[in-house]
């Protein structure tokens, strides 16, 4: 793979009204083709205001800067939103990986699992009202608040865009781009403090090898080094450089078994050696937990539609990809060979 062959979609035609429906129609194929071969792709001209990405990224670096025990006051809570960082660090402060996550309250999970559930299950652990979400506690600052909300509410208007023009490059029927239009979101700060030398050398990882959950993430990443890596088919690693002022976007599971396998959910990782600490804001675009994630009948052949099953729920997915996701502990590279893409 090499740098070139990781798509940049310039996503300015799409947005513009003042566009012919044959460039509109362009940008749609070229996302499509990017998820169906890459499972990520780099969006320009987003729409998503510059000072704004830049803004959040230094909402999230500002944070990190606060000593441990101011950033603990925020930690993590039952819902798994607030801070979180990777290693005891007590005695010595240094983490490999911290992030602060929320999911604003912007948007409503209905998955009908019982607030009095055993709150030790993990079904318990879902959020399952809009008052469950983002606290006015957990939030560092009523600047932060805002601002994250601002920037998540950007994200999703961005999100519903692609997912027309994806919606619109299959030629999906209307109730498939309405099921795939239903998104909740999450925003996570991540922090990456420089992996020791010695310890990049014996094969430490900032972020572990995961596929996220749901259906696109969006991230805005720091432009000083090249931390985030995909794998590609032959199980090879490559660099993701930032291109200032680019989203990077890729495909979670949810994507994938919506559309039949179509969509690529890239398993992707962080190892950060550079000599300045990084700071990657994400926002996961999800459905809700209680949505229906079986293929769009779009995807379905004639022999899967006759055999009749128990729809799978996103929520269910949400738990069985929770585990994975949080196991951010260093471990040891099983290939350390990368190049960029
Ligand atoms: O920090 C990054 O570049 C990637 C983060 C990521 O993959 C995640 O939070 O799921
Ligand atoms: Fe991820």
């Amino acid at each position: 793979m090499t740098v070139s062959s990781l798509p940049v979609i310039d996503f300015g035609a799409y947005l513009s009204s003042d566009s012919s429906a044959e460039e509109r129609k362009a940008v749609a194929y070229a996302i499509d083709k990017a998820c169906s071969q890459h499972g990520i792709f780099y969006l320009v001209n987003h729409g998503v205001p510059q000072e704004l990405c830049d803004k959040v990224r230094a909402l999230g670096r500002n944070f990190f800067q606060l000593s441990m025990e101011e950033k603990r006051k925020y930690g993590a809570d039952s819902l798994v939103r607030g801070y979180w960082s990777n290693s005891d660090t007590s005695q010595t402060n240094q983490t490999h990986v911290e992030t602060i996550v929320f999911h604003p309250p912007v948007h409503c999970y209905d998955n009908g699992l019982s607030p009095d559930a055993d709150p030790a299950s993990a079904s318990a652990r879902l959020p399952t009202a809009p008052d469950a979400l983002g606290e006015q506690g957990s939030w560092p600052s009523e600047e932060f608040r805002a601002l994250t909300e601002e920037y998540t509410n950007h994200i999703l208007q961005l999100n519903k865009h692609v997912v027309d023009s994806i919606a619109d490059s299959l030629e999906l029927a209307d109730a498939s781009r309405n099921r795939l239009q239903k998104a909740v979101s999450y925003v996570g700060f991540n922090g990456y403090n420089v992996l020791a030398q010695t310890g990049v050398g014996k094969g430490e990882i900032s972020l572990a090898a995961h596929a996220d959950t749901g259906c696109l993430t969006f991230l805005n990443q720091d432009s000083d080094s090249v931390s985030l890596q995909i794998q590609d088919r032959d199980g090879m690693w490559h660099g993701v450089p930032p291109i200032p002022g680019a989203f990077v976007v890729n495909v979670g599971s949810a994507f994938n078994r919506l559309t039949g396998g179509r969509y690529i959910d890239v398993q992707h990782r962080v190892v950060h050696c550079s000599e300045k600490s990084r700071v990657c804001v994400v926002v996961f675009v999800t459905p809700p937990f209680d949505g229906c994630i079986d293929p769009l009948p779009e995807f379905v052949t004639a022999s899967e539609d006759s055999i009749s099953h128990t729809p799978k729920l996103y929520g269910d997915l949400h738990l069985e990809h929770e585990d994975v996701y949080n196991e951010v502990e260093v471990v040891a590279l099983s290939n350390p060979a990368t190049s960029h893409v």
